[in-house]
C-alpha cells in the first residue's frame, strides 16, 4: 500500500502539505538528493506533525516528562512539532509547567476514566477528567467500560460516554475503544456509538493490551467514522495506538488514512498517532532513506 502510494509522486502532491516550507527542510536533511527521497522526508514530517509524543508508564516521573517535553521543544526548534504530549493525569501539571516554562502552547493530552482497564466506579472516572482538565489538559482520552460494549449495553455505554464529554467541557475528546477487548468487529463498528456520544475522535487502543492498532480494525474504525460523516456530515478524527514503532508504520498509517478517508483528516485536528517509542523524527531520516528497500 505504502509504495503504490508514497512513490506516486503525483498522489503526494496533492496533499495539502505546507510542501515549500517541509520540502525545504527536507532538503536541508543531509542525503536527500533526488525528489523522491525529498518527498519521503516530506511525508516522515507530516508524520511527525501528527504524534501524541506519548509516556505512560507506571515509573514516570516529573524528571522523565520534563525530558520528554525538551525532547518535543528540541524538535520545535528544527522546525518541527509534534501534535500533543499525552500523559498520565497525575503528571499534567509537570508537562503543563514544562511547556510553559518553554513558553510552548503545544496541548498536553491526558488520558483518564480509569485508564488503561476503566474498572473504576463511574464518579472516579468522571472526577479523573475534571481534575485533568483543572490541572491544564487541552485533550482527554478516555477509555470505554468494555463490559458494557462486550455485554451489548449500546445505550448506557452512549449515555457514560455523554458524560465524560460533559466533564471534558472545552477540552478535546478521544475515546479509547480498546479494540482487543471488544471480541468481535461488530463491536468494533458499534463505536459509532461514541462518535453520536460527542467524542472528536476514536481510538484503537490504550497500548497496555495484547492486540492494540491493527489494519483491519483500523479499517473497520475508519469505515464507520466515514459513515458516520457521510450520515452526518460531521468529521469525526482517527488516532491509533499501541505498538507503532517505526517511521515506516508511521507512513503506512498515514496511507491507511489518506486511502479510506481522504485529504481532510490528514492533519493532526483529524489524525493522530500514538506513540511512546516511535523513532520517528529528523535523525531517524538517514537509516530510513538509505534503505533503497523502503520504496
Ligand atoms: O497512546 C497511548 C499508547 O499507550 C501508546 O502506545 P505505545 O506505548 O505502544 O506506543
Amino acid at each position: 500500500m505504502l509504495c503504490s502510494c508514497v512513490s506516486d509522486l503525483q498522489w503526494v502532491s496533492k496533499v495539502r502539505v505546507n510542501t515549500q516550507a517541509v520540502l525545504k527542510r527536507a532538503q536541508q536533511i543531509q542525503g536527500l538528493k533526488t525528489p523522491k527521497k525529498q518527498w519521503q522526508a516530506a511525508w516522515l514530517l507530516k508524520a511527525v506533525t501528527c504524534i501524541d509524543l506519548t509516556t505512560l508508564a507506571g515509573d514516570d516521573t516529573p524528571s522523565n516528562v520534563h525530558r520528554l517535553c525538551l525532547k518535543l521543544m528540541d524538535m520545535h526548534n528544527k522546525g518541527v512539532t509534534t501534535a500533543a504530549v499525552c500523559v498520565y493525569p497525575a503528571r499534567v501539571p509537570d508537562a503543563v509547567k514544562s511547556l510553559k516554562a518553554a513558553n510552548s502552547s503545544l496541548p498536553v493530552a491526558s488520558v483518564a476514566t480509569g485508564f488503561p482497564a476503566g474498572q473504576t466506579p463511574l464518579e472516579t472516572r468522571l472526577q479523573e477528567v475534571r481534575l485533568a482538565v483543572s490541572d491544564g489538559a487541552a485533550e482527554i482520552d478516555i477509555v470505554i467500560n468494555r463490559t458494557l460494549a462486550i455485554t451489548g449495553q449500546w445505550e448506557a455505554l452512549y449515555d457514560e460516554i455523554c458524560q465524560f464529554r460533559q466533564a471534558c467541557g472545552d477540552a478535546h475528546m478521544k475515546t479509547i475503544l480498546a479494540i482487543g477487548e471488544l471480541g468481535t468487529f461488530t463491536n468494533v463498528y458499534k463505536s459509532l456509538v461514541a462518535m453520536m456520544a460527542g467524542s472528536d475522535f476514536i481510538k484503537t487502543s490504550t497500548g497496555k493490551e495484547t492486540v492494540n492498532a491493527t489494519y483491519p480494525v483500523a479499517i473497520v474504525m475508519v469505515r464507520a467514522i466515514r459513515d458516520y460523516y457521510l450520515s452526518t456530515g460531521h468529521k469525526v478524527g482517527f488516532k491509533p495506538a499501541g505498538g507503532i514503532r517505526t517511521a515506516q508504520e508511521s507512513l503506512l498509517w498515514l496511507a491507511l488514512i489518506k486511502e479510506e478517508l481522504g485529504d481532510d483528516w490528514l492533519h493532526p485536528h483529524l489524525f493522530r498517532l500514538g506513540a511512546s517509542r516511535l523513532r520517528c523524527c529528523l535523525l531517524c531520516f538517514s537509516d530510513l532513506l538509505q534503505d533503497d528497500q523502503f520504496i
